[in-house]
């Protein structure tokens, strides 16, 4: 089920995710975050640390799940997501850093990191919360459109859409990596409650595309409509069209 919140304005979009977040954690401290990078949640994460820094919510018994990583770049590049991550929140909360756990990107048989993370989310039993961005070809951590999908996470090609996309963060496109590691549809469906955040003219299509259109893995992020407890916000240049 999904329940589409719209709201004005970056301010509200992002205390509305921070928002919903922080009262899982205040209901639920030790409660399990699957995370997500991209633009979309950086003033999610930073709303998130005022509340910490305003003792609002604390992360210390939480333990988090990123969905994705670049095959290639070390936990210290600039633009792997591990660094992201720990530069846009972790560090600056109370979250053990040893609770926080990103798909290796560096392993030597990138198929060992995915079937590691497999087994790390297998003993996890359930994320309660999955924050996602969306791709503006539909895609929702690195799954790509295609003929068909995989469930659990694995290694995927970036689509050249995803690779010009994400250029803006490298210093050109042939630095971008050509492959990733994903946590697939079937792991990220898994998770008791979704929280899909798009913002911004550029989404609305997908959005729509997504939430109303048919569900195909033409479009990944249209799986979404299956699942039983999907949260959306998204501002109203991304929800023009829903
Ligand atoms: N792998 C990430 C996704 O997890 C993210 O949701 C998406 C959208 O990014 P943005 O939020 O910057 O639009 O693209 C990236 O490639």
């Amino acid at each position: 089920m999904l329940n589409i919140i719209k709201v004005k304005g970056e301010q509200l979009f992002n205390e509305t995710g921070a928002g919903i977040i922080a009262s899982l954690l205040q209901s639920n401290p030790r409660a399990v975050l699957g995370l997500a990078t991209g633009s979309t949640p950086v003033g999610v994460y930073q709303k998130l640390i005022e509340l910490y820094r305003e003792g609002v919510v604390s992360f210390k018994q939480a333990s988090s799940y990123n969905l994705d990583e670049y095959i290639g770049l070390s936990a210290d590049h600039p633009q792997s997501y591990r660094k992201f991550m720990n530069e846009k929140l972790f560090n600056h909360i109370d979250i053990p850093l040893e609770n926080t756990h990103v798909p290796s990107g560096t392993t030597a048989v990138p198929e060992e990191a995915a079937a590691e993370y497999n087994r790390l989310l297998g003993a996890v039993g359930q994320i309660d919360l999955q924050l996602l961005g969306l791709g503006h070809n539909g895609h929702i951590g690195f799954n790509e459109p295609g003929e068909e999908l995989q469930g659990p996470t694995h290694i995927v090609e970036l689509d050249e859409r995803t690779r010009q996309a994400n250029a803006r963060f490298f210093r050109s496109i042939d630095e971008v990596p050509t492959h990733a590691i994903t946590m697939g549809i079937g792991s990220i469906l898994q998770a008791k409650q979704i929280l899909l955040m798009a913002k911004g003219e550029d989404k609305a299509e997908i959005v729509a595309r997504a939430l109303k259109g048919p569900i195909t893995t033409k479009c990944p992020a249209s799986f979404l409509q299956t699942h039983p407890n999907v949260v959306v916000v998204l501002d109203q240049a991304a929800g023009g069209l829903v």
